[in-house]
């Protein structure tokens, strides 16, 4: 009886390698910017489950781009220090003091777990913050929010070179700015899009603590235009930190990204349901415009 339990198990398993074939054929090649927000990382295990993804999707021929958050644990520094942080319309409120913890949590603490996750599964990560070879310049955003970043000028080859050397960057939401001595606090989100578009990536997948963008009755929605995006940011049913993320969803998918996908990076493999098989995952956004494949499910 066991070994014929233990049979199915393998059968299932041999199943599920097999219908990922069509999508492993499909994505080859193919520029997937994942954006790991800071509640999605989790503990130690669903961190290296996250990279464990990652590498396998690097191993299949994919060149996925990982840009991270990390608000959670800029907080938890920020209460440490005695610093008191503002919000508005979803993004930290950053003076003088604010920045420079934003850059020693993103670029150093955050961004090297991140790293040390994806070579401790035997992929080769290099982590970047979007100052490395100027990969992102900010202006402003809003004088409102002192120095939060807005992308004004992306230069992505050091992010090409490094997939194309089998690499796998890993990128810190933080910025410089066009003044000298700058230093900008980016929205993981505002990054991850700026440089999805930027890339002309395939997909871009924002990793949150939901399961999707929900409607009003609290159900995710599958599928989204822009226009009913819009419509649901107008009505408040979008709200809060869900606000930058369907914006830049919007942004990618007006630069060229061929869908965007907000899902939860809590579950395990997130990114694998979504990429390999039919089921899919969380709430994709794409212009009605663009030719895509229809969405599997
Ligand atoms: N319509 C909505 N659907 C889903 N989540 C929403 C919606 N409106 C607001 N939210 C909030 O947005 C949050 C996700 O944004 P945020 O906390 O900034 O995530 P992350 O840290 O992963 O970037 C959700 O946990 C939820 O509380
Ligand atoms: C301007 C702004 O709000 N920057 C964010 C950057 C980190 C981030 O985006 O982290 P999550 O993805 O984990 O939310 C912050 O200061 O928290």
């Amino acid at each position: 009886m066991r070994k014929q339990t233990m049979d199915r198990d393998w059968i299932a398993t041999a199943k599920t390698l097999s219908e990922a074939l069509p999508y492993l054929q499909r994505y080859t090649g193919a520029v997937v910017v994942v954006k790991f927000g800071g509640n999605a990382m989790g503990d130690d295990e669903a961190m290296a489950e996250f990279a464990r993804d990652v590498v396998l999707m690097k191993q299949v021929g994919m060149n996925p781009v990982v840009v991270h958050g990390g608000g959670p644990m800029i907080n938890e520094m920020l209460a440490k220090l005695g610093i008191k942080s503002d919000w508005v319309r979803g993004k930290r409120v950053t003076d003088k003091a604010t920045v420079e913890v934003v850059e020693m949590i993103l670029s150093g603490l955050v961004n090297k777990r991140i790293v040390q996750a994806i070579n401790d599964q035997g992929g080769r990560a290099v982590g970047i913050s979007g100052k490395d070879d100027d990969l992102m310049v900010c202006e402003a955003d809003d004088p409102e929010l002192g120095f939060v970043g807005k992308p004004v000028e992306m230069n992505v080859q050091i992010v090409r070179d490094l997939y194309g050397a089998g690499l796998i960057p890993v990128i810190a939401p933080v910025a410089t700015g066009v003044n000298d001595n700058e230093t900008f606090n980016v929205n993981g989100d505002t990054a991850a899009g700026a440089i999805a578009g930027a890339l002309q990536a395939d997909r871009l997948l924002l990793l949150t603590d939901v399961a999707g963008v929900k409607n009003k009755a609290g159900e995710v929605i599958t599928q989204m235009s822009p226009d009913e995006v819009h419509a649901l940011i107008e009505d408040g049913t979008i709200s809060g930190g869900m606000i930058p993320k369907v914006e830049t969803a919007l942004k990618a998918v007006k630069e060229g990204v061929r869908a965007v996908v907000i899902l939860d990076g809590r579950v395990p493999n997130a990114c694998l349901l979504e990429l390999f098989t039919e089921h899919g995952a969380g709430s994709m956004i794409r212009s009605t415009l663009t030719r895509v494949k229809p969405r599997r499910r």
